[in-house]
C-alpha cells in the first residue's frame, strides 16, 4: 500500500534560515500520529508545507492519487489562538469555507449547507450557526473549526492543539470522535502538548525538534528523549503509567 503522504529529505525554514531539516516521514491510511516537542521546534511549519503553504528550501512532499488533484482534499484544524476573532463572520460560513479545498464540480451547494448542518448537529452548535465568531468560547471555536476541518469528507485530518481553550468534557468528546474517524480510515495527525492525551490515543509519535523522530508506539523512554534531544515531560497511559520526568540541557 502506497502512503498517503510521502516527505524525503525535506528542509523547511523562513527567509533562507532552517527550522526543520532532513525530515523523512510517510502518513498511511490507518494511521493516528502524535505530533510533539518543545515550543519553536518547528511542529507547525512541518504541518504549513504538509498543506502546501511553505514551500520547501528542499526535498519534496508527494501525496497519493486520491488526495492529490484535490479529489480527497487535508482537513485542517489550525491553532484557534492564531485565528482574528474581529473577522466578521459567522459560525455558518467559517464551516462552509471547509468546501473550497473541494473539487466545484463534485459537490452543490445544497450538498455543502447539508454537510454542514449534520456536522454542527453532531458537534451539539447548530443552535449557534449565525453567532459571529468573535462571540464564541474557546471550545465552541474549536468545535466549529473541526467541523470546518471535516467538511470535506477529508483523507487525512491534521490538528495543530486541538486541546488549547476546551473544556474536560469536550476534550474526552473530541479525543473519542478523533479515534472514532481513524477506525474509519482517515489518517489523523495530531500536534499537541497534552502528553498523557497522546500517549492515551494514538498509535505513532513524530518528536520534532530541528529534526524529526518517528517512534512507531505510543510509549516514549527517557532514552529516546535524551537521544532525539527533546526536552518534555511525557505522562505515559502504558500497561503500567507511569511519568518521565523533564530531561534538562
Ligand atoms: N512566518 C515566520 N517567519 C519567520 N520565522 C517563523 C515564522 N513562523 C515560525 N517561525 C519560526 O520557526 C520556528 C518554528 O516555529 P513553529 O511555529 O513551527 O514551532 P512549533 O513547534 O509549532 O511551536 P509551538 O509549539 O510554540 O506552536 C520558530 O523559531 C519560529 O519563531
Amino acid at each position: 500500500m502506497k502512503p498517503l503522504i510521502k516527505i524525503d529529505n525535506l528542509t523547511l525554514g523562513y527567509d533562507k534560515e532552517p527550522v526543520l531539516e532532513k525530515v523523512n516521514f510517510e502518513v498511511f491510511e490507518d494511521d493516528f500520529v502524535g505530533v510533539i516537542g518543545p515550543n519553536g521546534g518547528g511542529k507547525t511549519t512541518l504541518l504549513k508545507a504538509i498543506l502546501g503553504l511553505l514551500k520547501p528550501m528542499s526535498g519534496k512532499i508527494t501525496f497519493r492519487g486520491d488526495i492529490d488533484g484535490q479529489k480527497k482534499p487535508i482537513g485542517y484544524l489550525p491553532q484557534v489562538k492564531h485565528i482574528d476573532r474581529n473577522f466578521p463572520i459567522t459560525v455558518f460560513d467559517v464551516v462552509r469555507s471547509g468546501s473550497l479545498m473541494q473539487n466545484p464540480k463534485k459537490v452543490t451547494s445544497a450538498q455543502i449547507k447539508q454537510k454542514a448542518e449534520e456536522l454542527l448537529s453532531e458537534m451539539g452548535i447548530l443552535n449557534i450557526r449565525n453567532k459571529p465568531i468573535g462571540e464564541l468560547s474557546g471550545g465552541q471555536m474549536q468545535r466549529v473549526f473541526l467541523c470546518r476541518a471535516l467538511l470535506s469528507d477529508p483523507k487525512v485530518l491534521i490538528l495543530d492543539e486541538p486541546d488549547t481553550f476546551v473544556d474536560n468534557r469536550f476534550e474526552g468528546e473530541l479525543y473519542e470522535k478523533l479515534r472514532l474517524l481513524n477506525e474509519q480510515h482517515m489518517a489523523i495527525i495530531l500536534v499537541s502538548h497534552d502528553l498523557g492525551t497522546i500517549s492515551s490515543y494514538v498509535k505513532a509519535i513524530a518528536c520534532v525538534n530541528r529534526e524529526l523522530h518517528y517512534h512507531p508506539d505510543n510509549i516514549i523512554t527517557q532514552e529516546q528523549l535524551n537521544s532525539y534531544n527533546c526536552p518534555i515531560q511525557i505522562i505515559s497511559h502504558g500497561e503500567i503509567p507511569h511519568t518521565v520526568l523533564k530531561h534538562h540541557h
